[in-house]
């Protein structure tokens, strides 16, 4: 398969009784041009299977494909030019004495393109930036303005796969729906797909196709975002999520993905 397949995913943290089984068992697939999210309550595990892709948690097992690939506990250039993450925190993700140009440059750089000056402006504009931001820094920027730079940052690459941990939970709700709609446009522009994690029921909602909904390292259900907003779930946790979402889920809805 040419999108991301995971199999019988177990990762853990630790060792001996310190041991964490943070993803129990995680199988699910996104094709190619899929929007895929991941759901569940705060510590369920899904920025763990985000991070198993990436390598950033180490200690896993099960099988990882991404673009027909296996993946093994190793990830070249060659794996970070077909998949890039972006991270919740846009104040953490950007080295505070790096300027925005350094960050695209470097990452150009790294990656082997040529014409560095000619891609900044194209990425900073691709993310709705002018280049007036280009020699700016993380502290001269707004939260939004620094996520539209991290999204630039995994743009670079020119990568097919996309992997979002809550990019948007960190922002203020009037800027949340503007990034949400920036990364729509670009997975329609770029032809990505997209592995979305997010605790909101609303966002997913409307970003993704299909939601896997875990629990305790677990995924309970794979569902459409057709049945999701239909409040139609199999799995009786589904059921208790999308009941203590409601209240909320339809104002934000409105709110933040109008
Ligand atoms: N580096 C780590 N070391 C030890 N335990 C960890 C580490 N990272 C995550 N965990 C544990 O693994 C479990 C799953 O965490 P994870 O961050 O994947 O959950 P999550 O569903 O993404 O939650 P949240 O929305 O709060 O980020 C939790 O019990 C968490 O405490």
């Amino acid at each position: 398969m040419n999108g991301i397949s995971v199999k019988n995913l177990k990762v853990w943290f630790g060792s001996g009784k310190d041991r964490i089984d943070a993803v129990k068992d995680a199988t699910f697939d996104v094709p190619k041009g899929e929007s895929f999210g991941l759901v569940g309550e705060s510590g369920s595990g899904k920025s763990t299977i985000l991070r198993a892709i990436t390598e950033l948690a180490p200690n896993w097992s099960g099988a990882i494909h991404v673009a027909g690939k296996t993946l093994d506990h190793t990830r070249d250039n060659e794996f970070y030019k077909t998949l890039q993450m972006v991270f919740q925190d846009p104040y953490a993700s950007l080295h505070p004495r790096h300027s925005v140009d350094q960050v695209l440059s470097e990452t150009l750089y790294l990656h082997g393109f040529d014409n560095i000056e000619k891609r900044i402006v194209t990425l900073l504009d691709d993310v709705g930036l002018g280049p007036s931001f280009r020699f700016r820094y993380p502290h001269q920027l707004s939260g939004g303005q620094r996520q539209r730079v991290a999204i630039a940052r995994a743009l670079a690459p020119e990568p097919s796969f996309l992997l979002l941990d809550e990019p948007t939970s960190a922002l203020d709700v009037s800027v949340q729906a503007e990034i949400l709609n920036l990364l729509t446009d670009l997975r329609a522009e770029h032809g990505l797909t997209y592995l979305m994690v997010s605790h909101d029921l609303a966002v997913v909602g409307h970003m993704c196709s299909r939601i896997a909904v875990m629990q305790l390292g677990e995924i309970v259900e794979v569902m459409t975002a057709e049945d999701m907003r239909a409040m139609r779930p199999s799995h009786p946790y589904t059921k208790h999520l999308l009941e203590a979402s409601i209240g909320y889920s339809r104002e934000a809805a409105a709110d933040i993905v109008a």
